[in-house]
């Protein structure tokens, strides 16, 4: 996304981005980088993100991650992705940031799943330490793909980090292709990762065939609900999910030009925001992918604002009461506010 296509308002407005996958945000300038680092794999840059106007489909979306995760898989790749990551969001004002990725093993290159969050952990300090003015934690991914044992091993891994990471690793992260394997199935390890304290953000409902799973996952409870796009009975979900959501008043990441160029939804105006937005309940935008998907969160939020005509004052409070809810503790949430309070007048000059 060009500077010049995006209000100057919703890049300077002070932003919160919970749902944002490493190697689904890796941009163009990084994604060159890579492919001159391997130009063996002979793969074009058409082949890494979704343009303008395009559309895939969620399947097709799944390609492009598979295609991604071959030009990113030595240690080398993933400090210069996550702190190229970190600084783009940085750059479009966000302020506090949770980065979720799946941890992988690449036998060929020595790569090991604890090392590649050793690595997140590595780009999140050198960011620190560098002054960029970025609050970033991070969220161990389960793919759902890979079932039972796999889920177990990987929150084992996150609690270790969690205990010994400065509270950088704060929670667990539900993903992968929804159409591919059962919640069921993972139901003790998410079990195990909410009594050790770790928090739960899971994709629900991300296509319609998973209300069974959902309503089985929503007795967790989760902390956060990814996208949720059929809960609500207007997308063909039932009120006894909403009930649930709202009972446990479990925030939803919502990432519309995600869902739209997935073609989970057919048009923005379509966009179950507007279902969550009007009851009141918590609703934070989010890009999901903003790499894959050619956008980045200012343009999310303006394309929230012009889809549901929000007003500049909505916009703000919007990103403001996205701040309760992040998995960082009272104190980063007193932190981010009092920043929010020190922006505004220069955000509506
Ligand atoms: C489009 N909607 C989506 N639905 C479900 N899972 C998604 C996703 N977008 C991304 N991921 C998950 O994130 C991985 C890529 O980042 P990391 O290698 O983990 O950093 C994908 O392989 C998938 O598991
Ligand atoms: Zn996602």
């Amino acid at each position: 996304m060009m500077d010049n296509e995006v209000d100057v308002f919703y890049r300077e407005l002070p932003k919160v981005e919970l749902h944002a996958h490493l190697n689904g945000s890796v941009s163009c300038p990084t994604i060159e980088k890579l492919i001159s680092r391997k130009p063996h794999l002979n793969i074009g840059h058409g082949m890494t993100a979704i343009g303008k106007g395009q559309r895939r489909t969620l399947d097709e979306c799944f390609q492009v991650f598979k295609v991604i995760h071959q030009l990113v898989d030595t240690e080398e790749d993933i400090l210069m992705v996550a702190t190229d990551v970190i600084k783009e969001f940085a750059a479009d004002g966000v302020k506090y940031l949770e980065l979720r990725s799946t941890p992988r093993e690449e036998k060929h290159t020595g790569l090991t799943k604890k090392s590649y969050i050793e690595t997140v952990i590595k780009a999140i300090k050198q960011c620190k330490s560098e002054g960029v003015d970025i609050d970033v934690r991070f969220l161990v991914a389960i793919d759902r793909r890979n079932g039972t044992e796999v889920a177990m091993e990987t929150v084992k891994l996150a609690e270790d980090f969690m205990l010994s990471s400065d509270g950088l690793v704060l929670g667990l992260d539900l993903s992968g292709d929804p159409t591919v394997g059962h919640g069921k199935d993972l139901l003790p390890a998410l079990q195990k990762a909410k009594n050790c304290g770790l928090k739960l953000s899971l994709h629900l409902s991300e296509v319609p065939s998973q209300l069974e799973e959902s309503d089985l996952l929503l007795d967790l409870p989760p902390d956060r609900i990814g996208h949720g796009t059929f809960l609500h009975p207007a997308m063909g979900g039932s009120q006894g999910l909403v009930d649930k959501v709202v009972k446990h008043n479990i925030p939803l990441e919502l990432c519309l030009t995600s869902n739209v160029k997935g073609q989970t939804v057919a048009r923005y105006s379509d966009h179950h925001f507007k279902h969550w937005y009007q009851m009141g309940h918590p609703s934070v935008i989010c890009t999901d992918d903003k790499g894959v998907f050619s956008t980045d969160l200012s343009q999310e939020y303006q394309l929230a604002a012009s889809t549901f005509d929000l007003s500049r004052e909505a916009v703000w409070k919007l990103s403001h009461d996205a701040i309760d809810c992040i998995f960082a503790p009272d104190t980063v949430k007193q932190q981010l506010k009092q920043k929010w309070i020190d922006l505004k007048p220069q955000v509506f000059k």
